[in-house]
């Protein structure tokens, strides 16, 4: 029988909550034929609902009633999603017709990993129904919780779109998809063999926090103060001393794990840039360490930080590449894996697998919503 290829169109919003990324992909959810449009709709100041319910959300716990503000902060998520798609298809006319699924990852408000055997929990806020009737498209969301009912980590699940994007790009060898977004993950490919992945730890999140404290802006543009600094490394081995980095692989995190702002009270703001910078750079490189990768293709915002790249560079021995080195969109790529993994839902193929959430057999994941 024949397969059919997907037009499908992935959405994330990420752990940065600085905006949707949206992408569309040709795919039969097992191969990537082809890469289609994307775009991105900033957040502005409106975001207030989706920060008052990620604050709301690490208080809560999961423990007790929900709190009221998740309710706001899953309509701003719809909408936001909603305008983005909206914006994506005006901009190409025909686009909409052509679409066959949508996938929907929504807004991330708080991820428990599974701990000493009580199962974990993740939210996403955002309803496939709402997507689904507003297009009339049928849409796939919700794809961690599977994974974690099953005992995983719900995190990291881009893992078999990195593998099939080497294919894609005849990517040979050890290669290492790094993602250096709110928080940083790694997948380890090497051809068709068993994924091994794990978020690894800071990725820009911390970064982001300092320079909001300091008054100099949501984030380091360029990596200029990060690149003036100086690195205080014996600080940055005492952050990796804590006891998320000694979990064994695969783990995940959640954007508020690395908070080590208090033990930054007596930096200046480039030191402590530059030892943020350092901070993420070794705790990525010290879980790609024992696999050695040749390759090492890094997307997601902090491939725009030559001092997070520099610092990489020095600390593994592979050639450290930018997603566009290697023809892919290092912004788009993470709402691509979301509709790689709609299309992967619908043909009930896995989406995780024991190398990659620690789950103890490959499963599929997700919500299909038809309109
Ligand atoms: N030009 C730039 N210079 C330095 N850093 C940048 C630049 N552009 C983006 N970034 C960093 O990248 C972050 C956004 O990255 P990205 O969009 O990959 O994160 P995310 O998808 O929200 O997070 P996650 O992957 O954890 O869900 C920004 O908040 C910023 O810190
Ligand atoms: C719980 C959650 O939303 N995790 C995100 C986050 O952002 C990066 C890292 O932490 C990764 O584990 C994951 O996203 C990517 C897309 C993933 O699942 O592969």
């Amino acid at each position: 029988m024949e397969k059919k290829i997907y037009t499908a169109l992935g959405l994330m919003s990420g752990t940065s909550l600085d905006g949707v990324d949206v992408a569309v992909i040709e795919t039969d959810g097992e191969e990537v034929f082809a890469f289609g449009q994307s775009g991105c709709l900033d957040f502005d100041e409106e975001i207030v609902a989706l920060k008052l319910a990620v604050k709301a959300a690490l208080e809560w716990k999961f423990s007790g009633p929900p709190p009221n503000s998740l309710q706001a902060g899953s309509e701003f998520t719809d909408a936001k999603h909603i305008q983005a798609i909206e914006e994506l298809f005006q901009e190409h006319t025909g686009l909409k017709e052509d679409v066959d699924v949508i996938g929907y990852h929504g807004q991330t408000v708080y991820h428990l990993p599974p701990q000493g055997g009580v199962k974990g929990q993740t939210l996403q806020l955002g309803s496939g129904q709402s997507l689904a009737a507003n297009f009339g498209i049928p849409c796939v969301y919700d794809f961690r919780s599977d994974d974690v009912r099953a005992g995983g980590q719900g995190a990291p699940l881009a893992p078999i779109y990195h593998q099939a994007l080497c294919r894609y790009s005849n990517l040979f060898g050890r290669v290492a998809v790094v993602n250096i977004g709110g928080v940083s993950n790694v997948t380890l490919v090497d051809g068709e063999k068993p994924l091994i992945a794990t978020d690894c730890g800071p990725g820009n999140g911390p970064l982001n926090s300092w320079m909001e404290l300091k008054g100099v802006g949501s984030y380091d543009k360029d990596g200029r103060l990060s690149w003036a600094g100086d690195v205080d490394l014996d600080r940055v081995n005492r952050w990796l001393e804590r006891d998320f980095f000694k979990r064994p692989i695969p783990r995940s995190a959640d954007r508020y794990d690395f908070d080590v702002l208090p033990d930054m009270r007596d930096m200046s703001i480039e030191n402590g840039a530059a030892t943020l910078a350092s901070f993420c750079a070794h705790a990525i490189a010290r879980d790609m360490k024992k696999y050695n990768p040749e390759t090492i293709v890094v997307c997601g915002g902090g491939r725009h930080n030559p001092a997070i790249m520099g610092m990489l560079d020095m600390h593994t021995n592979g050639k450290v590449l930018k997603a566009e080195d290697v023809g892919w969109d290092g912004d788009a790529l993470e709402a691509q894996a979301f509709a790689y993994l709609a299309v992967r839902k619908l043909r009930d193929l896995p989406i995780s697998f024991p190398g990659t959430t620690g789950v103890a057999m490959p499963m599929t994941g997700g919500v299909i919503v038809k309109p």
